[in-house]
C-alpha cells in the first residue's frame, strides 16, 4: 500500500500540474477522479501514508477559530500609480536620470486580485499570508494551499518567498453569484472581492470550493538565488513549478511600454480573469537596486491604471 500511495499522489500531483499549471490535461477528468478516490481511500486506511503534499489535502483541514497575523520580513509594498503615456514618459525619465539610458522593462498583467505571500523551506510550503499593511498580514495557508495551481512542493528544495496574486477566473466568479442568487445569498460585486471573501473564511473547505487561483509575479528574497534579471526570476518560477503569468513581454524602451499597454486597453475584456492595470518593472536588478524604494514604492516599478 505505501508504493500505492506514493505511485498515486506523484502521478496525481503530475496530472494537476498539467491541468491546473500548464493548462494542458494529459488524462480526462474522470481518470484523474478515479484515482484520486483510490488514493483517498487507502489514506484512510492507512492515515500514515498521507503526505503533506498529497493532492487529498486540497479540499481542506479543519475549520480555524482566527487567523494569526504574521510579519513581513521583506514588506510588501505597493505600487505608484500612471494614468496616461505622458505619466509613463516621466516614469522613464526618472529611471533613466537614474541608471542611465541602456534600461530594459518587463511589462505584466496586473491582476485585479488579493496580492500574497508565500514562503517555502526546502521546497515544501510552510506559509503563505495576505499583504495586510504591508509589514503584518494574516496566516492564510491553509486557505491557499486548497488553491490546485499553488504547488505544495516544488521540482527543487529550495527555500524562499515568492509573491503573487490570488484571484477568481470570471468564470469561477459567474457561477458562484449564479449559484449564491439561487439560494437568495447577496451576490459578490466582482470577482476581487469573490477571492478575497473566499480567502478570509476560516473553513479551508469554503476556499477549496471557490476554483480560486493565483500567478505568481516576484522573488522577494531574489538575492539568494544569484538571478540579476527580473524576467529570469519569472522563468525561474516556472522552472520550480509556478504559475506565472503568460502575457508578460520584456521590451526594450518607453514606446514599447507605451505600445504594449494600449494592446491591452483593447483585449482586456477577452482575458478569462479581471485586470485592473499594467506593472512595468526595471529588468535589471542590479538597476532596481541602484533605484531603491520610497518609504512605500519601489522606484523601479510602476502601475499603469485603466480608467475604471
Ligand atoms: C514589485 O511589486 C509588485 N509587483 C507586481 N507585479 C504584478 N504583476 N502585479 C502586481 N500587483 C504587483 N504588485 C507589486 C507590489
Amino acid at each position: 500500500a505505501e508504493k500505492k500511495a506514493k505511485d498515486l499522489q506523484n502521478l496525481l500531483n503530475q496530472y494537476a500540474y498539467e491541468y491546473y499549471v500548464l493548462d494542458q490535461p494529459s488524462v480526462p477528468d474522470a481518470e484523474y477522479d478515479r484515482l484520486l478516490r483510490e488514493l483517498i481511500e487507502i489514506e484512510e486506511q492507512f492515515p500514515e501514508l498521507q503526505t503533506p503534499d498529497s493532492p487529498t489535502l486540497r479540499v481542506g483541514g479543519e475549520i480555524l477559530t482566527m487567523f494569526n497575523k504574521v510579519q513581513h520580513a521583506i514588506p510588501m509594498l505597493s505600487l505608484g500609480n500612471a494614468f496616461d503615456d505622458q505619466d509613463l514618459r516621466d516614469f522613464d525619465r526618472r529611471v533613466r536620470q537614474g541608471v542611465g539610458d541602456n534600461v530594459s522593462y518587463v511589462c505584466e498583467l496586473k491582476i485585479d486580485g488579493l496580492a500574497v505571500s508565500l514562503i517555502y523551506e526546502e521546497g515544501m510550503l510552510v506559509r503563505g499570508a495576505t499583504r495586510g499593511d504591508g509589514t503584518t498580514g494574516e496566516d492564510i495557508t491553509s486557505n491557499l494551499r486548497t488553491i490546485r495551481s499553488l504547488p505544495i512542493r516544488l521540482k527543487e528544495p529550495v527555500s524562499l518567498e515568492v509573491r503573487g496574486e490570488a484571484f477568481m477566473p470570471k468564470k469561477s466568479f459567474e457561477a458562484l453569484n449564479k449559484k449564491r442568487k439561487d439560494r437568495e445569498e447577496e451576490p459578490f460585486a466582482n470577482p476581487r472581492n469573490a477571492a478575497a471573501g473566499s480567502l478570509r473564511q476560516l473553513d479551508p473547505k469554503i476556499a477549496a470550493s471557490r476554483n480560486l487561483d493565483v500567478f505568481l509575479y516576484g522573488i522577494a528574497n531574489v538575492g539568494d538565488t544569484g538571478i540579476r534579471a527580473h524576467s529570469k526570476g519569472l522563468d525561474y518560477l516556472e522552472q520550480l513549478g509556478f504559475k506565472t503569468n503568460k502575457e508578460r513581454r520584456k521590451v526594450d524602451s518607453i514606446e514599447g511600454v507605451i505600445e504594449y499597454v494600449n494592446g491591452w486597453v483593447e483585449k482586456r475584456p477577452d482575458l478569462p480573469y479581471d485586470i485592473d492595470g499594467i506593472v512595468i518593472k526595471v529588468d535589471s536588478l542590479d538597476q532596481q537596486e541602484e533605484l531603491g524604494t520610497t518609504a512605500k514604492s519601489p522606484r523601479w516599478a510602476i502601475a499603469y491604471k485603466f480608467p475604471a
